[in-house]
């Protein structure tokens, strides 16, 4: 047995060379090479090795007289790299010094060499951390490559003898004459009773950088082939070992952990303890198991290698598509100056494949984890016979609104151009434009009187919809997202919802979003894209589920046409939980969440797509004790047992429901806001289960569009009013912890 270290060119200019070193077949015999030069044969050529830069400390004409580990290097590593070293030779090859933790070599070894005035460096260094180090998970799937590595690095570990063998005893050895000072090294190994024309090769370097404790191995290339190293292998799949037995081809690892995944390196020492050198005395068998195992891997990186070819592939095309597209858009809009052309293109007209590369371009859906918009509604008519009680609403209208209201786009009453503030007290209580809201709040809560303050908020938004605003611009703006459903792009799950106080319009948005929703699946249906489409809807209230269609929260029915699903709807939505509070005559009183499951059937892989309309409760204040009472007096007059009813007991019992109604729709809305807030920041933990919408919503919350409705302000002092909206707005906020700016 004998160690031989000598320059690597030998081997590939000369076989022969090689060859007589470690004749024995008895033995093993292990060479290892220093960096320079290349192997233009043998499988190897010269870039396949690392250019080592040789050290002040270390000429490359010099012999080679030590290796040193640094001061400070922990024990377990030493005694891997020792046994790493020592597994070939009953005869240490080089020693540990304990006290200056260094390691080093025969120099009788060093001047056998054939080539004496060549030096080989080597160097291996692992996590500081020992706990660290050895407790990194490494996966040890064949086609791993670092488990490979790793395999390769216990064959050596697992025969070690040399912590037995006291320093004084090394033949030939003398005092270190030189550390060898890093940075890289290179290894490799060749196992004498490999084929010569196969050759194993282990490059690993490390990076020793001084402001850096942490150290790195990063393997970057392991040539192993035939029966050159023979280990157990963590090999399961028997069926390819038995096929792959007689392959003697040779199987070539590539290795490049990420270089700042230190901890990778110890990842390799761990795995270095769980696989098995064989001897010589194993049978050929057995080496034939070990060289199937080698084919697996080999296979395995052929096949991850080719599917990542074939994605960078499509990327590439679909990129091309996209530019091709965005080029027609923009030569479009060059010449239009309008969205028109936008619209066209991505209008249902177009083809769908078009029109899916061309959403995911132009809009940020795809980036964005949750798409905020606002609605601002406009008054109703009640609303408006308020306001006429004030002034005059025919004359008036526009000038009292517009000391309420103002959107810059799509007002009549108050366009940019016509509005012209005189005073801080003739500004509108709410603003909006395209992309913001502001709410002025006037703190002495008058808009007259000399040093009034005022607060202004500031929210943003992908998209505001003025109070002059219809449904159709609403569901225009939402169809990029709602469409997602009908993409032939499976395992979408979207949710849009609607938040805001009670009587916000969150109902007539989501009524109207489902008016847009039912023929537009429909379609698909009849055009054969969409395979079938599934239903259901049902409602939360007070935390616990009620179904509207007798069908289970996690389950659907299968509908056949649009006027079925209406009629379901309608018969849902009778049986909503609903009752009158201060703000809404008939209130929401619960979570409704309409589901759509689309089933698409492609190149027989069945699978479908989830759309989730979710109606939210109002959110509200307690009702106060006065409101009640006037509910109670009103209910009482039209029941005729009225009279016997104890009217304290009455108001007691309502007050109870309602405040029970509140607390459970105000402490959902607030898990829900938390939950959309920790998954837009990624964190670990998401408390999905302290409600029960969030609980249903789990999976479906990974894209999101949320529709925040706000009631205008009908009074100009109603510092209530403008509360609700701040309110509205910060739960927005929240959700997706969007900047907002607060000025006195
Ligand atoms: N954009 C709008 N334009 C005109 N009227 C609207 C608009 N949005 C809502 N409304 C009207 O405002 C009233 C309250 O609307 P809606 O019932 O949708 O509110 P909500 O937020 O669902 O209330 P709740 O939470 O109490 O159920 C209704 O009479 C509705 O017709």
């Amino acid at each position: 047995m004998s160690l031989n270290v000598f320059h690597e060119s030998s081997l590939s200019k000369d076989p022969e060379n090689v060859q007589q070193h470690g004749q024995d077949d008895q033995s093993k015999a292990l060479t290892i090479f220093n960096e320079s030069g290349g192997s233009q044969e043998e499988g190897l050529s010269s870039d396949e090795f690392m250019t080592v830069s040789s050290s002040p400390e270390q000429p490359r004409d010099e012999p080679f007289d030590g290796l040193a580990l640094e001061h400070g290097d922990d024990e377990i590593f030493r005694e891997d790299f020792q046994s790493m070293l020592s597994f070939a030779s009953p005869i240490p090859m080089m020693a540990v010094d304990d006290k200056d933790s260094s390691l080093h070599f025969p120099k009788t070894f060093l001047s056998n060499s054939p080539h004496e005035n060549h030096h080989s460096e080597f160097f291996i260094q692992k996590s500081e951390d020992p706990l660290t180090g050895y407790e990194t998970p490494v996966n040890r799937e064949c086609n791993n490559n670092l488990s490979d590595c790793s395999a390769i690095l216990h064959a050596f570990s697992a025969n070690s003898q040399w912590s037995d063998v006291p320093l004084s005893e090394l033949p030939g050895f003398k005092t270190p004459l030189k550390f060898i000072t890093p940075p890289v090294k290179k290894f490799i190994i060749l196992p004498d009773s490999a084929p010569r024309n196969v050759i194993s090769t282990l490059v690993l370097s490390k990076d020793f950088s001084s402001t850096t404790k942490r150290k790195s191995l990063k393997v970057k290339k392991m040539n192993i082939s035939g029966n050159a190293l023979r280990f157990t292998p963590n090999c399961e799949d028997n069926h390819y070992c038995q096929s792959a037995q007689n392959d003697q081809t040779s199987s070539t690892a590539i290795i490049v952990p990420n270089e700042d995944q230190h901890d990778k390196s110890s990842g390799i020492f761990s795995s270095l303890k769980e696989l098995q050198y064989y001897g010589e005395n194993k049978s050929t068998e057995e080496d034939s198991s070990v060289c199937c195992h080698l084919c697996r891997c080999k296979d395995a990186e052929i096949h991850s290698l080719k599917e990542q070819l074939e994605d960078q592939i499509s990327k590439y095309n679909l990129l091309l598509k996209e530019y091709d597209l965005l080029k027609e858009l923009y030569e479009k809009t060059e010449s239009t100056s309008d969205t028109s052309s936008v619209n066209s293109l991505t209008s249902s007209q177009s083809s769908d494949s078009a029109r899916k590369v061309l959403r995911n371009v132009i809009s940020f859906d795809n980036v964005k984890f949750i798409k905020l918009y606002c609605r601002v509604r406009n008054f109703t008519c009640e609303e408006l016979e308020e306001i006429s009680k004030i002034v005059s609403v025919d004359t008036n209208c526009c000038n009292h609104l517009s000391q309420l209201v103002r959107h810059t786009t799509g007002d009549e009453c108050n366009s940019e151009s016509s509005f012209s503030p005189q005073t801080e007290q003739s500004l509108p209580v709410l603003t909006t434009d395209d992309s913001k809201v502001v709410i002025r709040k006037y703190l002495n809560n008058t808009m007259s009187g000399v040093g009034s303050k005022m607060s202004k908020y500031e929210f943003h938004f992908d998209k505001v919809f003025g109070y002059n605003s219809d449904n159709s611009q609403v569901t225009e703006s939402l169809s990029t997202f709602i469409n997602r459903v009908i993409d032939d792009e499976p395992q979408q799950r979207l949710t849009i919802m609607a938040y805001g106080a009670t009587g916000s319009g969150k109902t007539f948005t989501i009524q109207a979003i489902m008016n847009y929703v039912k023929p537009m699946i429909f379609s698909k249906l009849q055009s054969k894209i969409v395979q079938s489409i599934h239903f259901n809807c049902f409602e939360v209230y007070n935390e616990q589920i009620v179904l509207l269609m007798n069908t289970e929260a996690d389950q659907f029915k299968l509908v056949q046409n649009e006027n079925e699903l209406e009629k379901l709807i309608q018969s849902s939505h009778n049986k909503r939980k609903c009752a009158e509070t201060e703000f809404n005559k008939r209130s929401s009183r619960s979570h409704c969440i309409y589901r759509f499951k689309v089933c698409f059937d492609e190149n027989d892989q069945d699978y479908c797509n989830i759309l989730n309309i979710v109606d939210l409760a109002g959110s509200e204040r307690l009702s106060s004790d006065e409101f009640l009472q006037t509910q109670l007096n009103t209910s009482q007059n039209n029941t005729p047992r009225s009279r016997d009813v104890n009217k304290e007991e009455a108001l007691k019992g309502l007050k109870k429901i309602r405040n029970t109604e509140t607390v459970n729709i105000n402490k959902s809305l607030s898990v829900l806001s938390q939950v959309i807030k920790s998954l837009a920041q990624g964190s670990k933990f998401i408390n999905y289960r302290d409600s029960t919408l969030t609980k249903i919503l789990k999976h479906d919350l990974s894209q999101v569009a949320l529709v925040v409705n706000l009631k205008p302000p009908t009074k100009i002092k109603d510092k209530t009013e403008v509360e609700r909206i701040v309110n509205s707005l910060t739960f927005a906020k929240k959700a997706n912890a969007f900047e907002i700016s607060n000025f006195k």
